[in-house]
């Protein structure tokens, strides 16, 4: 899709227009892998896949769209040319699996829209699934991610990691996303201010042309993970003019709404949320634990104040499912529900 021509703010309001005024993002990729019966638990995570099952990443693409999501999010997360080296993969090899999780998203989305052009899914109860607008995202985790250490959620890379040490570990695989075919950037999981930087000055350098999404992670409701407050890191976002949305993912729902509030008092751009279950990650065991666990009524319940606090995508990260998007498409646009 590409930006020629077109202000990113009217690039997301489009968007937003076609879709019936909100968006619906997809839920946790990783977690339907592990479903599927994938073990992740590997430096790669999702990104595994790629190199051993890349038909399972496109089914569960496929298995988001059906459930009703517009946006989906390629498996390039913790996908690094570092990271394939380390098991290794060659330079070349490493950037052509970057590059085959955009491919591998766009092939979902065309399998979906080719179904819905025969009237395939005619018989089902969804009225909007045959004019339902698919972005497909490319995913960029974050440092800590790569490091998969646990970094990725405290946000502390500590002193030796500079501005400069971010934009140089990002800035190729930022390159090759840029080019693949996808309709946007989404940085995801966001653990600190310094990172937020990093992109924004990736995204003018690299005269990247496809917009970008920021979305941080905050365990607090206050803070994103690191302890920067999330207003100055919605800041960040805010003053690039590539970044279409601006929110939050991988956070507990009941943090949601609070956070909504406090990114809009920051930036006008469209807000973006697709929190985890409510469980919480520990780094050390790589375990998720039901803390308090919501069950998935109680996520969706939420959806509709998150919508009043001023939402415009709504999605779901870990340890969500298919069936968790299929409630919140529901949820916005279903009046009988
Ligand atoms: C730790 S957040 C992970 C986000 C990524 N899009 C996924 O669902 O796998
Ligand atoms: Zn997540």
């Amino acid at each position: 899709m590409g930006l020629e021509g077109v202000e990113p703010s009217s690039f997301m309001a489009d968007f937003l227009a076609g879709c019936g005024g909100y968006a619906v993002v997809d839920g946790g990729l990783a977690t339907e892998l592990e479903r599927h019966g994938q073990d992740l638990n590997d430096p790669l995570w999702s990104a595994k896949c790629l190199i051993s099952f890349p038909q399972l990443v496109r089914r569960v693409h496929l298995d988001y769209l059906e459930a009703g999501a517009n946006v989906i999010i390629g498996a390039s997360y913790q996908a690094t040319i570092q990271g394939f080296e380390a098991k290794g993969l060659s330079i070349e090899e490493a950037e052509t699996l970057i590059k085959r999780s955009v491919e591998i998203a766009c092939e979902a989305r065309e399998i979906y829209l080719q179904r819905c052009a025969k009237g395939y899914w005619d018989f089902l109860d969804s009225p909007k699934i045959d004019r339902h607008p698919v972005l497909v995202a490319a995913s960029v985790g974050s440092y800590g991610a790569y490091l998969a250490d646990g970094s990725e959620y405290s946000g502390n890379y500590g002193a030796s990691v500079t501005l400069e040490t971010l934009k140089e570990f990002h800035r190729r695989r930022l390159q090759i996303l840029a080019n693949s075919g996808a309709d946007l950037i989404a940085f995801e999981t966001i653990p600190n201010k310094l990172e937020a930087q990093a992109y924004v000055e990736l995204l003018k350098e690299e005269n990247i042309d496809i917009p970008a999404w920021f979305s941080f992670s905050s365990t607090d409701g206050t803070n994103v993970v690191s302890g920067d407050p999330i207003t100055e890191c919605a800041k960040i976002a805010d003053s690039c003019s590539q970044v279409v949305a601006v929110g939050i993912n991988c956070t507990p729902p009941r943090l949601i709404h609070g956070l909504i509030l406090s990114i809009r008092k920051v930036t006008n751009k469209p807000v973006i949320i697709y929190p985890n279950s409510g469980e919480t990650y520990n780094g050390e065991t790589k375990q998720w634990e039901k803390t308090r666990g919501e069950t998935e009524e109680d996520f969706v319940s939420y959806v509709g104040k998150w919508r009043d606090a001023g939402a415009c995508l709504f999605g779901g990260c870990c340890r969500t499912t298919p069936n968790t998007i299929r409630a919140i498409s529901r949820a916005l646009f279903d009046k009988s529900s």
